[in-house]
């Protein structure tokens, strides 16, 4: 991407479990097979939590990772405000597993579009004011559950108690106190989770606007 051209982000909150990887995993699949991949990127704000290799494994476990605390949100906008000004980024690497960042960073440069997806994103101005567009997705609860079990136990190496525990001490009660009311930050509400066919189709035309003007500044 050269200095010019404009890096446009658009920001994807919502519950754990709602959709937002999934979503943003087919735009950018749909949109890098008829564009390129180097138009378009996906940053995870979960590789934004806190760094935290100085406590024990004990103390990480205990950590509210629903809570916007649990993030270095300062970092995350250093990061956008320097690749919308067309510099790369060193991106933190995190692992679930050991509940902290990985030691590596990767090496990531701006793109035209990055999507940005995360649950806390728009409980912060900081982070609202870097989003050219803002989508939550809007997935019942119960389905969010029942999705996260899956996940957890499957991917996160984490046991049904453990997921189930967690949920009730601070997902259930955070996505109350924080997320859910920053669904009005929102530009557009997305029903149903990641396969919402229409939605996909629609930001996708979105973006293609997005990029058709912005070469024609160039
Ligand atoms: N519409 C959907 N139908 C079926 N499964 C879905 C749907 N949306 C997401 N999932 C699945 O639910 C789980 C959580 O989705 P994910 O995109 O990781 O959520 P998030 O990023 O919001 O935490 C994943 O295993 C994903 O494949
Ligand atoms: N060490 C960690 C860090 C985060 N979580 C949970 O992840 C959720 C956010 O990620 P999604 O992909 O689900 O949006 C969040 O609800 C945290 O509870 C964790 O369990 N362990």
């Amino acid at each position: 991407m050269s200095k010019s051209s404009q890096c446009v982000v658009i920001g994807i909150a919502g519950a754990s479990a709602s959709g937002k990887s999934l979503f943003a995993k087919s735009v950018y699949q749909e949109v890098s097979d008829e564009l390129g991949v180097e138009c378009i990127s996906v940053i995870s704000e979960d590789s934004y939590y806190k760094d935290q290799s100085n406590m024990t494994m004990a103390e990480r476990v205990r950590t509210n990772y629903d809570h916007p605390q649990s993030m270095d949100h300062a970092l995350l906008v250093e990061h956008l405000k320097m690749l919308k000004a067309g510099h790369a980024v060193e991106l933190p690497q995190y692992s679930y597993h050991e509940h902290t960042r990985l030691t590596q960073t990767r090496h990531f440069k701006p793109t035209q579009v990055i999507l940005l997806e995360g649950i806390l994103l728009f409980t912060e101005k900081s982070i609202r004011e870097q989003l050219d567009a803002s989508i939550f997705m809007d997935t019942p609860l119960d389905i969010c559950l029942a999705r996260r079990v899956e996940r957890d136990v499957r991917e996160r190496s984490r046991s049904l108690e453990s997921v189930l525990a967690q949920y009730h001490l601070t997902v259930r009660p955070m996505f109350k106190q924080f997320i859910e009311p920053s669904k009005q930050y929102a530009d557009v509400i997305i029903p149903r989770g990641g396969k919402n066919r229409i939605a996909i189709d629609i930001i996708k035309t979105r973006i293609r606007h997005l990029l058709a003007s912005s070469e024609e500044k160039n």
